[in-house]
């Protein structure tokens, strides 16, 4: 089962592993011809009645291996102002053979069948699919109503057109126009609101290679960019707590989760440190905490801090000394938003019971000392991290030259990234970008995105430099690296 969007990333994955989407189209609309071919006789008639976009764009493909059939294309609206590039090249495919193809831009104009001709046998509905928004405007409503009252057989390209693929109800209000189908094909996997309709549903492999499911890839941006009317403190407040023995951890952590895209990135620190983390940024806000080393003392403090923000990365730099287990296992336990564990502070999560939502980022090593188990083969250690993670009740991101995220649900993998990474640091900067995701996105594609783009970040940040890759050089490559492409 897989939602539209999700539908969307892994069709942009597929781009980005080779697989462009005009041949996804070429095996979509093959798929829909051997659907016609398993309810009619050849020679029979075949009404494919076509919008402007790739829905439409799947059918003027199934019409070119419908030879034997008595093809006719409906076009609804000028051919010109088809909306994807590779609809068009097919719709120009059309136009240079014998295919009899049909314009309709007046809803008025509408048949199924010219007068004189027999009403068709199949009616392939691909007027709308996964790019709908509201209900049927004209001439797609005109149509849709015509369809309705044939007796033709209806086939549906991926989703009858007017309704919603994610949920099975219509896109317009009640009572609105959808088409009736007996049949719908759709691609690559089942959606979740066809199985509420009452059509038998037909899912066609469309050769969507199973890693742009398995891999993170450029798809899993999409969607995340910032909204252009968006005000301060729409994109994300993040408060890391961390430092005391070290101070360059907690910087790195909040300068990523700034340049990730957060708003407001505050820094609950050490006093001792306070001044030392203050002057690496004048973008960081810092909370100082008495002492040199945080402790339960300061649990409250910090709490009514994290109260305030979207998401907490708790770890970078607080070292193992005395009190700072006690101190992050009291946090989490008061705790019930969202938290980034990372460094000394995983240890503690699999013995605190909390409310809190926790994105878990251990390497291997640590991920042994929390007591999860690895293994050498990729999909043994997948599967046994996606148990742990469901024992846990957390998302994990275990970090190692294929990075593997999972909840009880689901893994990921990514394998962006390159040995030169293993610098101090990196970690920090992982951190920090999955706090300040998290704080706009679930925590599982949180994790999988900041992997992602951290590990391109340090793609570019190596081609750049070279073996002298530094964690600071990181903060700064993410915009780049976040950009959907
Ligand atoms: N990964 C994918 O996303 C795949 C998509 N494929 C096909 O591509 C389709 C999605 O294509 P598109 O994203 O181009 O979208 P559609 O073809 O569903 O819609 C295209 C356009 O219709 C117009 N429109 C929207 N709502 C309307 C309404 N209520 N009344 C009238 N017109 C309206 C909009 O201008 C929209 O851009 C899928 O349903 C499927 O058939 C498949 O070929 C396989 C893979
Ligand atoms: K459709």
């Amino acid at each position: 089962m897989i939602p539209t969007d999700r539908m969307a990333a892994v069709d942009a994955n597929a781009a980005a592993l080779g697989v462009p989407r005009k041949q996804l189209m070429e095996s979509s609309g093959n798929a829909v011809a051997r659907e016609v071919r398993a309810v009619a006789e050849p020679g029979a008639a075949v009404a494919l009645v076509c919008g402007r976009g790739n829905n439409g764009g799947d059918a003027l493909v199934a019409a070119r291996f419908l030879d034997e059939y008595d093809v006719a294309v409906h076009l609804l609206g000028r051919p010109e102002t088809i909306r994807t590039d590779i609809a068009r090249e097919n719709w120009a495919a059309l136009a240079n053979t014998d295919v009899p193809t049909e314009t309709v831009t007046d809803s008025r104009d509408f048949a199924l069948a010219a007068p004189d001709a027999d009403a068709p046998d199949v009616i392939v509905d691909a007027m709308l699919g996964s790019g709908i928004a509201g209900g049927l405007r004209e001439p797609e409503q005109t149509a849709a109503a015509a369809i309705n009252a044939s007796d033709a057989t209806v086939i549906a390209v991926d989703v009858p057109s007017g309704i919603d693929a994610d949920t099975g109800d219509l896109t317009g209000e009640s009572g609105s126009t959808a088409v009736e189908a007996d049949r719908v094909v759709t691609f690559h996997d089942e959606k979740p609101g066809l199985g509420s309709l009452d059509a038998a549903v037909t899912v066609a492999d469309i050769g969507i290679p199973a890693a742009a499911e398995r891999y993170t890839g450029p798809g899993d941006l999409l969607g995340l960019g910032r909204d252009p009317d968006s005000h301060k403190g729409d994109n994300g407040e993040v408060l890391v707590v961390g430092g005391g023995p070290y101070t360059g951890a907690p910087t790195l952590a909040a300068l990523a989760a700034l340049r990730a895209g957060a708003d407001l990135v505050r820094v609950a620190c050490p006093e001792s440190v306070a001044g030392a983390v203050q002057g690496f940024s004048p973008n960081l806000i810092v909370r100082p905490l008495p002492g040199d080393r945080v402790g339960s003392a300061h649990v409250e403090r910090v709490a009514s801090l994290a109260a305030g923000v979207d998401t907490v990365v708790l770890g970078p730099g607080l070292g193992d000394g005395d009190g700072v287990r006690e101190f992050v296992a009291e946090f989490l336990t008061a705790y019930d938003g969202r938290a980034v564990v990372d460094a000394d502070a995983l240890r503690v999560v699999p013995g605190v019971d909390t409310d809190a939502e926790l994105v878990c980022t251990p390497h291997q090593g640590e991920l042994v000392d929390m007591g999860g188990e690895t293994a050498s083969d990729p999909d043994e250690r997948a599967e046994l991290v996606r148990e742990f993670a469901a024992d846990l009740g957390h998302t994990l991101l275990v970090k190692g030259a294929v990075d593997v995220i999972a909840d009880g649900d689901g893994v990921r993998l990514n394998r962006t990234g390159n040995p030169g990474m293993t610098v101090g640091g990196t970690g920090d900067v992982l951190a920090g970008t999955v706090g300040a995701l998290a704080a706009v996105t679930d925590p599982f594609r949180a994790a999988a995105v900041g992997a992602y783009v951290v590990g391109r970040a340090g793609d570019a940040a190596a081609e750049a430099n070279g073996a002298g890759l530094v964690a600071t050089d990181l903060p700064d490559r993410l915009p780049e690296a976040m950009r959907d492409e």
